[in-house]
């Protein structure tokens, strides 16, 4: 299986990155993407130790395979892929969203339906099955980029002249397409093998042209990758700032100035229905969001542990207020780990006998994170005070002649020394106050969308009220009617504010 060294060296592609208006040349080594790229090496570098359990057998070719590429078929497949989503997610402690787990979730489950990409205006099933084929063969990781932009077209242009914002097909040619336009938001796209592009909002008919699904080289002629601030160059050292300057995965908006994607890398042309089939009918966005809430999990599990641990440095940990905000915490984290296992323990099998985590448990805590994660949050910056602003500025200060014996001297606490103390604050820091912990809580409220969207598509589209309502009728049947029937006014239906087709 790749290793990490394997990895890192297949970065060096020419791809274009940019970001001050300058392309980065050497993306491993540029200090904006070394860290998080390391990061995803150790992840190779896990994976490929056997002793991980992440291998396994592959069904097709007998050779060892991550299992997280492969479609899980039975409840011991779920298991172990929950413990191997957790074993990647524990290399960052969950502090990075879009691991190759998170795309190659959605991948497994398209290997699973290659039915589903039959269908279409064009049988693109042969393409699905060799691409996933791929996936396993050569371990990639893929980021993905399904969000439109607010416009199709730039407006007021001639619609035959194809001046497109978003990603849309401009050619067809015997051997693939051409695409021009952007799409967001491809996290991880500047450190990925591939990208996978589609568009998980429903498109209306008349827009064909976008109705695409396709993956391309990170390198791909033509494909440019507008990035955000980096934001580990500005980590003064990696004890001051221990994950920015480990974790901060790449954001970058994608531009297709022409690009030719050959058919064997198209997974949908032109199709309504297919495209927004991939994710709902295989079970991909089930897959792929339940990696992305046990990743979730890891993640407000290490935060709660850095809390508690705030708590014996104080030696706040026996104040009864105290202990309260922790046994909070302790619920929040509770309420993902229970939705997690939940959607585990009713899965069902799907026709094709993927078996796709259950719905409601997944989708139902979907639709609080946006609220979670900031409640975690604000326990976590209540328990630590001032103390997260009175670390020295970088650790020059501690090794300096002068300052050190002085900080070294007047930091203290009754649970630990001053390096203990320092390096704790400034993780937690990190975790709250710095640009990191910012794009963070921007990451946890929208990267599965807008939380408003979350909620009245997915978790109410899944949950499932219909169910509910034998038990309010039969309750309401056993209530006492008036004893002289009066005239009531009948029922009249209301006036739709909205519709929103359920997942
Ligand atoms: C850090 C980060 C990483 C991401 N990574 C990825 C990725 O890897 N791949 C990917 O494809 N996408 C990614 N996304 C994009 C994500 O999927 C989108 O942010 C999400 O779908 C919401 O879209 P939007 O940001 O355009 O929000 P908007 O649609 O602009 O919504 C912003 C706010 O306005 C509200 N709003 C919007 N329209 C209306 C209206 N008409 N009436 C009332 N309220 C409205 C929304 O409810 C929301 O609260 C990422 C986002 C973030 C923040």
């Amino acid at each position: 299986m790749r290793t990490g060294a394997e990895y890192r060296a297949s970065l060096d592609d020419g791809r274009r990155v940019v970001f001050d208006g300058e392309v980065v040349s050497d993306v491993a080594h540029h200090p904006a993407f070394a860290g998080v790229v390391e990061t995803i090496a150790t992840m190779y570098d896990v994976a490929a130790d056997p002793a991980s359990g992440m291998q396994t057998a592959d069904p097709e070719t007998g050779r060892p395979a991550n299992r997280i590429w492969l479609a899980p078929r039975t409840p011991d497949d779920l298991r172990l892929r929950r413990a191997a989503h957790e074993t990647w997610a524990r290399v960052s402690h969950g502090w990075t969203g879009r691991s190759p787990d998170h795309v190659g979730s959605f991948l497994a489950a398209f290997s699973a339906h290659p039915e589903t990409f039959a269908a279409g205006v064009r049988d693109c099933s042969d393409a699905v099955r060799a691409y996933t084929r791929r996936l396993i063969d050569e371990d990639l990781y893929l980021a993905y980029a399904i969000i439109p932009p607010k416009v199709q077209t730039v407006p007021g242009s001639d619609p035959e002249d194809k001046v497109f914002v978003q990603v849309g097909v401009v050619d067809e040619r015997e051997d693939g397409i051409v695409v021009r336009g952007s799409q967001f938001l491809a996290t991880g796209a500047a450190i990925a093998d591939e990208i996978f592009v589609s568009c998980i909002q429903p498109l209306k008919e008349g827009a064909e042209d976008f109705a695409l699904s396709f993956a391309l080289p990170a390198a791909a002629a033509g494909l440019t990758m507008y990035h955000r601030r980096p934001l580990a160059p500005q980590a003064a050292s990696g004890f001051d700032q221990p994950l920015t300057s480990r974790f901060d995965e790449p954001d970058a908006v994608l531009v297709f100035d022409d690009v030719f994607i050959p058919w064997e890398r198209v997974f949908a042309y032109r199709d309504l229905e297919t495209v927004r089939a991939q994710f709902f009918a295989t079970g991909a966005h089930r897959l792929g969001n339940w990696q992305a809430q046990i990743r979730f999990l890891t993640k407000l599990r290490f935060i709660a542990s850095v809390a508690r641990r705030i708590t014996k440095v104080s030696g706040a940990d026996k104040d009864p207020g105290v202990r309260g905000k922790l046994g909070e915490l302790a619920s929040l984290v509770s309420i993902v780990d229970s939705a997690v296992t939940a959607a585990e323990a009713t899965a069902e099998p799907d026709a094709a006998g993927m078996l796709v985590p259950g719905k409601r448990a997944l989708y139902g805590v979907m639709g609080l994170q946006s609220e979670l994660y900031p409640r975690v949050m604000s326990i976590l910056r209540e328990l630590a005070g001032s103390n997260v602003t009175q670390p020295p500025a970088t650790i020059a200060d501690l090794e300096h002649p002068q300052s050190g014996p002085d900080l070294l001297r007047y930091i203290v606490s009754p649970g630990a020394d001053t390096v203990e103390r320092v390096r704790l604050y400034k993780l937690a820091w990190d975790m709250i106050g710095t640009e990191f912990a910012g794009r963070h809580q921007q990451y946890e409220t929208f990267y599965a969308g807008a939380p408003a969207m979350v909620r009245s598509v997915y978790t109410l589209g899944n949950f499932g009220y219909d169910d509910l309502d034998p038990d309010l009728d039969a309750f309401l049947a056993t209530i006492p009617l008036p004893s002289t029937p009066t005239e009531t006014s009948p029922a009249v239906p209301a006036t739709a504010i909205t519709e929103e087709t359920p997942a």
